[in-house]
């Protein structure tokens, strides 16, 4: 098969697993793309779905100053229009990402691995929140105090400056949406670092950015993994961070923030309570929990991994979930009609089959999947498929109940009365989601206002409007994306007092 390059834009479109190879430069600064200065630590990057290199990540050092002192001039441009003039300039991009939505999504899903269909929503959400936050550009404002004798105080909003993103594989182009979007509404520049394993669509939106008007380095992907985060973070210039990815890299963020008294935001894993009472409607609690552990191979940090269910409903619940749980069909995440698609990398597929192993031997029971599968497809052969998985006999106590396994595995587990199973569904140190399903409205606001985290689902699980916050408790992270509320996160108050009158001095 020929070979295609992100190049060749119309046959892109049709792009196959297995066919993309992606050599242009993954840098972005001064609004192109910019090679590498120095190509001896170059790392592969694997197609997920065939295990074949998809194209090499090249990390940053020092050229990381040059593209903080790019955003930065783009800064103090940008920080000049009016919210309006800021707004026009992203609904363009939201259009051109609306435009090229498969084509992102293809070149997603030859990074990620995860399924067509779901890449597709993915990108639909990134621009959906770029639309959002351009509609909220606008509406930007401060406040008038008026003080005694004619004085008068005001508050304007201001951006911060540069601000650094950096996203984890799951979401690599939404995650760099959810970042720039309510950054740029703001005022602010933002660099982005996407993770080492997936490089490749956050600079397809550095151009989409370019191409609607941004003024050049105000949206820049820099490469590369820890060493170039902590040059990120360490970087004078820079005024905030907003970091997605697991708790112990969150805390190495947040101290090296606390060197420079940056802001942080921190979006981090979970290990989120999804709890099923007997009086659910039963159909819907099954689609609930599917959608709650399923979505991109179970790579997403607010999965509600620990199902709860009422003893009574046991049995029901269980015959269904492992029914459609076997139905699930896994294989190319090209494919209209795959639902899901391969694991990250093969390092992080073996880590997900030894937390079942370890399940086993815990003493919980696999009902279905857990296991590496092999598409019949020959190019698939070497994929980081895993079947998705079911685990029953589940107690609190065991590794894969408490842990976060970022795979498709359920663990289900019964309960018997609302204190006690609030009581087990808060006793983590995470906090980012939780869920519930009943008929009985008083229970259910009772149940969501006393699970400790920063989403509660009624009824659903996983829908994630752009206008409504998401963030943790406890040390899923804190901070928030999306909703009104993160601007607060990307601006600063300032507060102008305005003397009308005489100075009264003391002295
Ligand atoms: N909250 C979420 O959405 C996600 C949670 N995770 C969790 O984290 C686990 C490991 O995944 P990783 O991608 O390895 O997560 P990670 O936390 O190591 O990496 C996330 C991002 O931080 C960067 N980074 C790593 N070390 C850094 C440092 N010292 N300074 C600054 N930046 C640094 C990485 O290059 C990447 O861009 C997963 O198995 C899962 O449990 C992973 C991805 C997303
Ligand atoms: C599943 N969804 C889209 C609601 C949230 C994804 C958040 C993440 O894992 O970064």
């Amino acid at each position: 098969m020929a070979q295609q390059t992100l190049l060749s834009l119309p046959e892109f479109q049709n792009v196959s697993t297995g066919a993309l190879v992606v050599k242009e430069p993954l840098n972005f600064w001064g609004g192109a793309r910019v090679k590498p200065k120095d190509t001896k630590n170059s790392e592969p990057v694997y197609e997920p779905a065939t295990g074949r290199v998809l194209c090499d990540m090249i990390p940053c050092g020092e050229e990381v100053d040059e593209a903080i002192k790019s955003a930065h001039s783009a800064y103090l441009k940008w920080s000049k229009l009016s919210g309006m003039e800021r707004a026009r300039i992203m609904l363009e991009a939201a259009r051109i990402i609306r435009e090229r939505r498969d084509e992102i999504a293809r070149a997603e899903v030859a990074n990620n691995g995860k399924s067509i269909t779901e890449a597709q929503v993915d990108i639909d959400v990134a621009w959906q929140c770029i639309e959002y936050y351009a509609g909220i550009a606008p509406t930007l404002s401060g406040q008038h105090i008026q003080l005694p004798g004619g004085s008068f105080a005001y508050t304007r909003r201001e951006p911060l400056g540069v601000c650094v993103g950096i996203g984890a594989w799951n979401y690599p182009f939404q995650i760099a949406a959810w970042k720039s979007a309510p950054a740029m509404a703001c005022g602010n520049a933002m660099v982005f670092k996407p993770s080492p394993m997936t490089p490749v669509t956050a600079v397809m939106l550095a151009e989409i950015y370019k191409e609607a008007g941004v003024p050049d380095g105000l949206f820049n992907v820099v490469q590369g993994g820890a060493e170039t985060g902590g040059l990120l973070c360490h970087h004078p210039m820079v005024a905030k961070v907003s970091f997605t990815g697991s708790v112990p890299t969150g805390k190495k963020v947040m101290e090296m923030a606390a060197k420079g008294v940056k802001q942080v935001t921190l979006e981090l894993g979970g290990k989120s309570p999804l709890i099923i009472f007997k009086d659910c409607e039963l159909e819907n609690a099954i689609k609930g929990a599917l959608m709650a552990n399923f979505l991109t191979q179970g790579e997403v940090c607010c999965n509600g991994t620990r199902v709860f269910v009422q003893r009574e409903i046991m049995p029901q619940f269980l015959e269904e979930v492992v029914k459609r749980t076997k139905a699930i069909p896994v294989g190319d995440p090209m494919c209209e009609e795959t639902r899901m698609g391969a694991l990250i990398s093969k390092p992080h597929m073996e880590k997900v089959l030894g937390f079942i192993k370890q399940a086993k031997e815990q003493g919980a029971k696999v009902l279905c999947g857990g296991e590496r599968f092999v598409p019949s497809d020959p190019k698939l052969k070497d994929g980081y498929f895993v079947s998705p998985c079911v685990l029953d006999n589940c107690r609190d106590d065991m590794t894969c109940v408490k842990e976060e396994i970022f795979g498709p595995v359920m663990s289900v587990l019964p309960f018997d009365t609302e204190d006690e199973v609030l009581q087990r569904a808060n006793n983590t140190t995470f906090g980012l989601a939780s869920g519930v399903f009943t008929r009985d409205i008083a229970r259910a606001h009772r149940v969501a206002e006393n699970l400790q985290a920063g989403t509660c689902y009624i009824n659903n699980y996983n829908v994630g409007p752009v206008e409504v916050p998401f963030g943790g408790y406890k040390m899923s992270g804190f901070g928030r994306e999306n909703g009104q509320v993160t601007t607060e996160y990307y601006s600063q108050l300032k507060t102008v007092v305005v003397e009308m009158g005489d100075v009264e001095s003391l002295f």
